[in-house]
């Protein structure tokens, strides 16, 4: 992973080179605690040892013997995310799905869809006690009880040593793969969590490892000697300064739902006491048509993550006599979206727009496991240097405690708050 924070210096919020020099004592200091709570494997930290502790074999064990058409992930947040961005980013020679809602009309229509008699079903959940997971896991194992299909043959459980779904897996005999411990579940896409439908997707999960190894062994006790060190930083430094918002922008679809799983991370790590950074989601170079004309012109309270791969597939552009549109024939879609992305990046640093590019070599193993890892380690050295806690999450218990009470789950005051809601009802 390469990170270009040039873009950076210099715009509206006035960040400058020396304020880095400044800030790279505190990275140092962070540096030392992370790795010291990385020796001790201490909760949140422990993810940062993920490219040696997660066991390849123990996954391609629960996977051997299923040779599914389809691949259905019912987890939400961390539990879903790191899934559907490797199999997103790495291509899939298995139809994967991921029920990570309970839309019901939506639920009903991938059900329905897929082959239930060629499917296997990987339920993932730390807790054990998620209600979107645990509904959606009763409706799948429902149909496949209902088109006939033994579901205990053909479901996997990715989940913590105690809960619903580890005393399912012991009764049924199912299958059980661990999540790790000491790790929350939007730090889970290099463990069992999110690499068992790697697995089946066919993903060379030695080499997504060993990009995140590579990127772990460029930590170091200054950011400008570590690329995910650098993009922390940085991003602290200019939200320090006023960028409340990270719009990251992939070009490329195939890093869409990378994404996604950034603005979990980001957002459930980062969004403490009062603070923290909203992350956009944006995709090059669809949103030059969209959001671009705000990152440019509107509030200078942004920036904007730039990502790509340095390399890809390319396809020409057959020649034509278009009007004012001949100097495209004979050039490549590859080229177009690499000059839009250039100019992009110039566009918003004419403004004055803060923004830092990072790269990857491609869009393979090596380069999803890099780029995984080294925004993992980027926010947990934000945090350090915002000094948050970076691995909790306590803001999202109010609204599940309400929904469980408005459900009958319980005695819950959140469930009253709901109830008690202002109304002002325009027709
Ligand atoms: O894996 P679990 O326990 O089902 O949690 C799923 C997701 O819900 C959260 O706990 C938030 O409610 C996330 O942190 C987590 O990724």
């Amino acid at each position: 992973m390469n990170v270009d924070i040039g873009n950076a210096l210099g715009g509206d919020l006035g960040l400058e080179r020396g304020d880095l020099d400044t800030l790279d004592e505190r990275v140092a200091d962070a540096h030392e605690r992370i790795e010291r709570g990385r020796a001790r494997s201490e909760h949140g930290y422990a993810a940062l040892n993920l490219p040696d502790t997660c066991d390849p074999d123990a996954i391609r064990r629960a996977a051997d013997g299923f040779d599914p058409e389809h691949l259905l992930t019912v987890g939400i947040g961390g539990s879903a995310l790191g899934a559907a961005t490797l199999t997103g980013a790495l291509g899939a020679g298995v139809d994967c799905r991921y029920l990570d809602n309970v839309d019901p009309v939506w639920v009903r229509a991938i059900v329905d869809e897929v082959d239930l008699s060629s499917t296997v079903v990987n339920v993932v959940s730390r807790s054990g006690t998620t209600a979107e997971t645990l509904s959606n896991f009763l409706v799948v194992r429902e149909a496949m009880e209902a088109a006939g299909v033994d579901w205990t043959e053909r479901t996997v459980v990715t989940t913590g040593t105690e809960g619903n779904l580890r005393s399912m897996a012991a009764r049924h005999d199912l299958p059980a793969l661990d999540v790790p411990d000491g790790v929350p579940g939007r730090f889970s896409a290099l463990s069992t969590v999110g690499l068992f439908a790697a697995e089946v997707a066919g993903v060379d999960l030695d080499a997504v490892l060993a990009g995140a190894a590579d990127e772990a062994d460029r930590l170091a006790g200054s950011l400008f000697e570590s690329p995910a060190y650098a993009y922390g930083a940085t991003t602290y430094a200019l939200a320090e300064r006023g960028a409340a918002t990270n719009a990251v922008m992939p070009y490329a679809e195939s890093l869409e739902r990378f994404a996604e799983w950034f603005a979990q991370l980001w957002a459930e790590s980062l969004g403490k006491d009062g603070r923290g950074q909203t992350p956009a989601r944006a995709l090059g170079a669809t949103d030059q048509h969209s959001q671009l004309q705000l990152y440019r012109a509107g509030p200078a309270d942004k920036l904007v993550t730039l990502v790509r791969p340095r390399e890809s597939n390319d396809v020409g552009i057959p020649e034509t006599d278009l009007e004012g549109l001949s100097y495209l024939g004979g050039s490549s879609l590859g080229e177009l979206l690499d000059a839009e992305f250039r100019a992009t990046e110039a566009s918003l640093a004419a403004a004055g727009r803060e923004n830092v590019r990072i790269e990857i070599d491609r869009v393979d193993e090596r380069g999803l496991g890099e780029l995984l890892y080294g925004m993992e380690a980027a926010c947990v050295l934000y945090g350090e240097l915002a000094e948050v806690s970076t691995f909790t999450q306590p803001a999202v218990e109010w609204g599940k405690n309400a929904a469980r009470g408005l459900l009958g789950g319980g005695e819950f005051s959140e469930a009253d708050a709901v109830t008690e809601k202002r109304r002002l009802e325009v027709e």
